[in-house]
């Protein structure tokens, strides 16, 4: 399994400090949430805050967008030094074209699905993709109640999967803690991001390792 600590719940006025933490506890991509103000009802950060974090850490970025038009902002993203580029299918007329380019510019591709979108809009992509993130919460805050119903989404995603030999990863986003972790551990998630869990309820190295022996 990997941890993937979002730095939505750090101090961001004490960033640098809070993403060595969590690379010295073990964490294995570091996920950066950017908000637009316009696909969800919160603004956070932009590509100029992705080239402030890359000389900080070597760990992966994992850089979900939740913007509208994500092919416009690709290139600045990649560019800044993101490692992943997670485009919410939500937002896109061309889902397909959108992976390819992002793959173009040299970084993986990843998709993305709200809890109220289902696994047939990204069926067609799912031979390409890298990584798939299954939306555990309505995506735009931190700090909101994991979605129980999403633990059967991602058990279907990781059935296809397996029937296909496809290869990407299964991440899962929002609301994870060392209880709700369980339920899409045992159904097939490879990734798991945790902001408010692992920022704001103890000591970050502690709480990864809640996660990392959670049952
Ligand atoms: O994409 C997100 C919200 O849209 C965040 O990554 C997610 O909510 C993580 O925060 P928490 O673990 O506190 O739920
Ligand atoms: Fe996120």
């Amino acid at each position: 399994m990997k941890i993937a600590p979002s730095i939505l719940s750090a101090d961001f006025a004490h960033l640098a400090r809070d993403i060595e933490t969590v690379q010295a506890a073990g964490a294995d991509l570091l996920h950066v949430d950017v908000m637009d103000g316009h696909f969800v009802p919160n603004l956070t950060f932009g590509p100029s805050m992705v080239a402030a974090i890359r000389p900080v850490t070597s760990l992966p970025l994992d850089v979900h967008l939740m913007v509208s038009d994500p092919e416009a902002w690709l290139p600045a993203f990649a560019k800044a030094g993101a490692d992943k580029l997670l485009i919410h299918a939500e937002a896109t007329q061309n889902l397909y074209h959108a992976v390819q380019l992002a793959q173009s510019l040299g970084v993986q591709a990843g998709v993305v699905v709200n809890p109220g979108t289902s696994l047939t809009v990204i069926e067609e992509v799912l031979p390409i993709v890298d990584q798939v993130l299954v939306m555990t919460v309505n995506p735009g805050f931190g700090g909101q109640a994991f979605l129980p119903a999403m633990a059967d989404k991602v058990a279907r995603l990781a059935a296809m999967r397996q029937a296909h030999d496809w290869h990407f990863a299964i991440e899962v986003d929002g609301g994870i803690n060392d209880q709700t972790i369980s339920s899409v551990k045992a159904a097939g998630a490879d990734i798991f991001v945790a902001g408010s869990f692992v920022f704001t309820q103890g000591e970050p190295e502690a709480q990864m390792t809640k996660l990392r022996q959670a049952k």
